[in-house]
């Protein structure tokens, strides 16, 4: 019996972001009746979180392949991408299949890409296993990998058929990868929804726990901001950016980490490296800029970054998708829950902002 609330993400072909106990029955539905073969892109870490997966597919009648890759961002890469479009082929995923993806936002982003590009694009439907990939990752249709010059510069735009956030799968999530989820969540507490940073600040512990008493009122509200914005804007056209806030520093702290970074972690220093531009070009407080720290620092995320790192994380700047031509383009805050752009801010302003947060 589920509990499920749902969230509509509207668009061309609007789905729903199902949150809640007991919603995995709804897999077969989102797969649907024309579906013969289905394709199970999983984490090999994870056979315990697939396994009910696995189950109400084959239990609904389809021909069901398990995929495992490898774990975390190790399967975000183009030899993992080739391996599965191989496995298509072998297992004959036709454009009347589905593939699902199974675990954390690398592997939705992963398989969300492999269903993109795959036969130029075949039905997907996400199950997102952590936080961060329930209240981020999955929705919005961003899919992708990485390569060597950078983060996620290979990918596509393609929402998802439908996006199942089984609640009780946060349980055994690993407590680091929990709090990278809350980075993501805060996010959307500053640009848009600023009562879940309210409910952060309250409780800072239970927000920093699945059994918190908040849990899954911060999850709706992440997702309902997400859901607003992407489905206003898809493709990244203008306000789709803000969900941006804080990546231009966290992609490069993940790419000068070779990866080996959780993004959460990097994105509550990009947040923060945000703020400081925001304050030192006039445009917010000195008060916003320390409720960022504080509200980060209060459930465990880092808020500075190796001072002798600034030459490298400035080169990879460059490349950030927000870029036009030679101008950086940064998201920053108006004031609380409002976003503007910072394009083309001069050298000293960069430095000066990293200065405010390096140690
Ligand atoms: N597409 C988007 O819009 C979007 C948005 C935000 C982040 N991302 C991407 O998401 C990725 C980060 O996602 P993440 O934080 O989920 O990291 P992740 O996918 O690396 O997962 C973190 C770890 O948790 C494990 N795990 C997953 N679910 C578990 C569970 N229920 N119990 C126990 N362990 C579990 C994974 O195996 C992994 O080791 C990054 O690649 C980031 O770029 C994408
Ligand atoms: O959905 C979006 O749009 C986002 O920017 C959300 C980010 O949290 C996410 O990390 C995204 O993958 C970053 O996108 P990118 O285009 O900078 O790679
Ligand atoms: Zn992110």
């Amino acid at each position: 019996m589920s509990d499920a609330s749902r969230i509509t993400v509207s668009g061309e072909q609007p789905y729903d972001v199902v949150i809640g106990t007991g919603v995995l029955g709804e897999l077969p539905a989102l797969v649907g009746e024309k579906a013969r073969t289905v394709a199970v892109v999983h984490s090999a870490d994870l056979p315990e979180l697939v396994r009910p997966v696995l189950d109400v597919l084959r239990g609904a009648g389809y021909a069901v392949h398990a995929l495992p890759v490898p774990d975390g961002e190790a399967a975000k890469n183009v030899e993992v991408l080739a391996g599965l479009w191989s496995d298509f082929a072998r297992l004959g995923v036709t454009r009347s299949d589905a593939i699902v993806g199974v675990g954390g936002g690398a592997a939705t982003d992963l398989a969300g890409f492999a269903a993109a590009s795959w036969l130029r694009g075949v039905r997907c439907v996400l199950v997102p296993t952590t936080l961060l990939a329930m209240v981020d990752a999955a929705v919005g249709g961003k899919t992708g990998i990485n390569i060597a010059e950078g983060k996620n510069l290979v990918g596509a735009f393609a929402p998802p058929a439908g996006v199942l956030c089984e609640l009780g799968t946060l349980a055994t999530v690993p407590r680091e990868d929990y709090i990278s989820g809350l980075a993501e969540t805060i996010k959307a507490g500053f640009i848009r929804d600023p009562r879940i940073l309210e409910l952060v600040e309250e409780d800072p512990e239970g927000a920093a726990s699945p059994s918190g008493p908040h849990t899954r009122e911060l999850v709706e509200r992440a997702v309902q901001v997400k859901a607003d914005v992407v489905g206003a804007d898809l493709k990244e056209s203008g306000l789709r950016e803000i969900l941006n806030y804080g990546h231009t520093l966290a992609h490069a702290i993940e790419k000068v980490e070779h990866y080996a970074f959780r993004h959460g972690h990097a994105v509550a220093i990009g947040c923060v490296y945000a703020a400081e531009l925001g304050r030192l070009a006039g445009r917010i407080d000195a008060d916003l800029v320390a409720r960022h720290r504080e509200v980060f620092a209060s459930v465990g995320l880092p808020t500075s970054y190796r001072a002798d790192a600034w030459p490298a994380l400035r080169e990879v700047m460059n490349v950030d998708k927000k870029t036009r031509g030679a101008t950086l383009r940064f998201v920053v805050l108006d004031s609380l829950g409002e976003c503007g752009r910072l394009a083309g801010p001069s050298e000293e302003l960069l430095q000066a902002a990293y200065l405010e947060v390096a140690r």
